[in-house]
């Protein structure tokens, strides 16, 4: 991809000192690229977590993401600053980007669908402690709707003197785009009350975004309209899942199917390739946050309706699961299966959600032995996220699942040695150097018949029968 960024155009901006509290994958390339663009505004990451603060100013940078550590180096030191100084930065700054993690609650009401927000109050909570004067706080984590209110709320109460403005500016960058998403954005999204401060932060982005590509909306409508954008991605997604499921039962072919019907301009190519099913921080977050939205608001056949985007994936993943299952003969127990891709998706270390992780812990219930390569994420990090699954919830693992992980696992650097003596492989996450392997050693080393399970078609059109692989795909037969 290309992420050279053109010299920003100097548009005068009364805010010269911004902060963002939380230093994660939004919040990190996100002021990385305000840095870069807006050299006369100083922009401040800070963020609890002392060890990723470390990395940010390393150049092992917790996140990947193709063309973030050009941008990062040229600004760190300059106008960029990373550290865990919470208080100086929010009582220093003119503009607070809240950047904190929303995931999904686990505990209490709303458990399993709402967003857990304590990380938003506790953000609100110290500005209304630290801050002196006048402030921008602007939410640029996905947030349920109306949670302004409870920010306004909590601000409203500071015996300080202290006055706020409160925007929403929910981001819409994806992961491993995400420079250019951010260098090149469909919109920019503010919402809020006070024109004023609207307009700074407009001033803020129009040093690099086209006006016709500044939206504003009243609060409301920009919270909800990112939880409205993940909700419609990923039901398209699940969408042409479903329809994958049909064409592998009727020998249509879903990449044909997604072909003709994205050749509508009322529909659109995008976000149709069918997968093992979608993965990621937002998509299942993000739905079954408007899914406990609804049901809050009363709006049980509406919170139905979207419901049944998460479902669908959670059946794409398992069929995926079944028909290895079933392909090999009705068992894989105590056959080494190699997992190519851990990653939620290309270009990026990131695994939350991944449905890799999904698809590992049913194989390994089945007892399977998998050897896992990925080229971005540790191999402490998978295993932790395996661990995770594997309990299930439960604060302990169990002795069958502890075993499973210990003997069950192997975490290897290289596709070759994952696939030596393997049963099947089964690609996951869609890296382009997957397409490079050398495929006739691939094979010889395998037991036979060398089962391929391909989760995202990347290698449908290389004829890996020839090499003599039996290849299976999504939503063809094969
Ligand atoms: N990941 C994405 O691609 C993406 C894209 C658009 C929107 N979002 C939204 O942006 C928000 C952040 O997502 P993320 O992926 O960057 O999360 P993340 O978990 O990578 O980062 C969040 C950071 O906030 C820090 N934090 C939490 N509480 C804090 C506090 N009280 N003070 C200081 N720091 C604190 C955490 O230590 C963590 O480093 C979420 O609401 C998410 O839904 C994410
Ligand atoms: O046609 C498609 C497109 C995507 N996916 C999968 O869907 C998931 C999500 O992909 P993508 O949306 O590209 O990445 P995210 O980083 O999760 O970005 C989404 O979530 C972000 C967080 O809210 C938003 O900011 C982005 O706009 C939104 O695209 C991944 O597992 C993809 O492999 C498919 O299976 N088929």
């Amino acid at each position: 991809m290309s992420a050279t960024v053109d010299q920003p155009i100097s548009v005068p901006s009364s805010i010269r000192k911004i902060c963002c509290i939380g230093a994660g994958y939004v919040g990190g390339p996100t002021m990385a690229m305000i840095a870069k663009q807006c050299p006369h505004i100083e922009v401040h990451v800070v963020d609890i977590n002392a060890a990723r603060i470390a990395q940010w100013n390393s150049d092992e940078l917790p996140v990947y993401e193709p063309g973030l550590l050009e941008v990062v180096s040229e600004c760190r030191g300059r106008n960029l600053h990373f550290s865990t100084e919470v208080d100086s930065a929010i009582a220093e700054a003119e503009m607070i980007f809240i950047s904190v993690n929303t995931p999904t609650k686990h505990f209490g009401v709303g458990a399993g669908r709402a967003a857990n927000l304590e990380f938003i109050e506790k953000c609100a909570r110290k500005i209304a402690e630290v801050a002196r004067g006048h402030k921008i706080v602007v939410e640029k984590s996905t947030l349920p709707v109306r949670t302004a209110q409870a920010i306004k709320t909590i601000l409203a109460g500071v015996s300080t003197g202290a006055t706020f403005d409160v925007l929403s500016n929910p981001e819409f960058l994806a992961e491993g785009t995400a420079i250019e998403d951010l260098l090149m954005p469909d919109r920019v999204l503010i919402g809020g009350e006070s024109q004023s401060a609207i307009d700074a932060l407009v001033e803020v982005y129009a040093n690099w975004v086209p006006p016709e590509r500044l939206l504003t909306t009243n609060l409301w409508s920009s919270e909800l309209s990112k939880l409205t954008a993940n909700a419609f991605l990923a039901q398209r997604v699940s969408s042409i899942n479903s329809i994958s499921a049909l064409c592998e039962a009727t020998e249509a072919d879903v990449d044909e199917v997604a072909a003709a019907i994205g050749m509508d301009s009322r529909i659109g190519p995008k976000f149709l390739k069918a997968s093992v099913g979608f993965g990621g921080s937002c998509f299942q977050k993000d739905i079954l946050n408007l899914v406990y939205l609804c049901e809050y608001f009363r709006l049980p056949e509406v919170a139905e309706y979207w419901e049944q985007v998460v479902k669908m994936n959670d059946y794409q993943k398992s069929r995926f699961v079944s028909r290895i299952v079933r392909t090999l003969f009705n068992t894989v127990s105590d056959k080494k299966i190699a997992i190519w891709g851990f990653a939620f998706k290309k270009d990026t270390n990131d695994t939350r959600e991944s449905a890799a992780i999904y698809v590992c812990r049913d194989l390994l219930r089945e007892r399977a032995k998998l050897s896992i390569y990925d080229p971005r994420v540790s191999p402490e990090h998978i295993r932790r996220e395996l661990t995770d699954a594997m309990r299930n919830g439960d604060a302990e693992l169990n002795a069958t699942s502890a075993k499973l992980l210990a003997e069950n696992v192997e975490i290897v650097s290289d596709i070759h040695v994952a696939s030596s003596d393997a049963h099947a492989v089964a690609l996951l996450t869609e890296w382009d150097e997957f397409r490079e392997a050398d495929f006739q050693r691939i094979h010889d080393g395998m037991k036979k018949p060398a089962f391929l399970f391909d989760g995202r078609n990347l290698l449908k059109d290389m004829s890996l029968s020839d090499y003599g692989f039996d290849y299976h795909g999504i939503g063809f037969s094969s």
